[in-house]
């Protein structure tokens, strides 16, 4: 399974229009791959909070029409990253989207932990409370969490659980916790026993400086491919059955004790 990481650089001086027509023709020239990522909330910036009510779209908005029609050309599942979704109640949602190669919105996921603490994200969205895994036929199933989820391993667990084999992340991640991203990709992929699929965005957007470093790890813990901070595409062939060898090998997930977990303590 070829797999393309596109890190895009988000930078106020683009419109979100000009963004979606740039980055629909980025993702046509990924034909070569059987999956294209993209990173959270490319067409308005992560941080650009000012911005998500007006940005507000969804699931099968404007972006998603644009990308669509991309993936059917170029014949690729896309995951598209997120938008800010505006559900018929009027909340907000940190929303990926997942579209097969015949351009159908084939999934959505709702960021689960929202960042900010008292601000930003944390208080302008709804959190989700669904966990996704999209199963790509004859590849491997994705599990889906959106950039401050990386921070929280019990849902890359229940995602493993539920036959995740690629955890997929797309992120706006600052550049000055960057070590966090690289380390937490790399240990999300160890203790699942799972690929790794980091895609985070470039540039400058709100002040917030963005640490690119997307990054692809395999089910050992090796990085296949790290990004530098500009825009770039990384592009990885990964072996699905690299998943079961390395949890055949080394069973660790067998020994699991379980019961000593909390209960699930999700805030509203
Ligand atoms: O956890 C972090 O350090 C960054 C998270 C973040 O930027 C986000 O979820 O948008």
């Amino acid at each position: 399974m070829r797999a393309s990481l596109v890190q895009i650089s988000v930078e106020p001086d683009e419109s979100v229009e000009s963004r979606r027509r740039r980055v629909a023709s980025l993702v046509r020239g990924q034909s070569d791959a059987d999956l294209v990522v993209l990173p959270e909330l490319w067409p308005v910036g992560a941080f650009a909070y000012q911005e998500f009510e007006a940005a507000a779209e969804t699931p099968d908005g404007p972006t998603c029409q644009a990308l669509s029609a991309a993936a059917r050309d170029a014949g690729v599942w896309l995951h598209a990253g997120s938008v800010v979704e505006k559900a018929a109640d009027g909340t907000l949602y940190n929303t990926s989207l997942v579209i097969s190669p015949a351009g159908e919105l084939a999934a959505t996921y709702r960021k689960i932990h929202r960042f900010g603490f008292d601000k930003g994200e944390a208080v302008m969205m709804g959190a989700g409370r669904d966990l996704v895994t999209v199963p790509v036929p004859g590849h491997l199933t994705l599990g889906l969490a959106t950039c401050y989820d990386l921070r929280f391993p019990e849902l890359f667990r229940a995602l493993a659980d539920d036959g995740a084999q690629a955890l997929v992340i797309p992120a706006g991640w600052p550049a000055r916790r960057r070590d966090h991203w690289t380390l937490l990709a790399r240990a999300r992929a160890v203790e699942n026993q799972a690929y790794v699929l980091a895609c985070g965005t470039a540039g400058t957007h709100a002040g917030v400086e963005q640490a690119g470093h997307s990054i692809v790890v395999d089910p050992w813990g090796e990085t296949l491919a790290e990004a530098g901070p500009g825009e770039e595409v990384l592009t990885v062939d990964l072996d699905p059955a690299k998943v079961e060898s390395t949890r055949d090998v080394f069973p660790a997930l067998k020994d699991r004790r379980l019961g000593l977990a909390p209960p699930s303590r999700l805030r509203d």
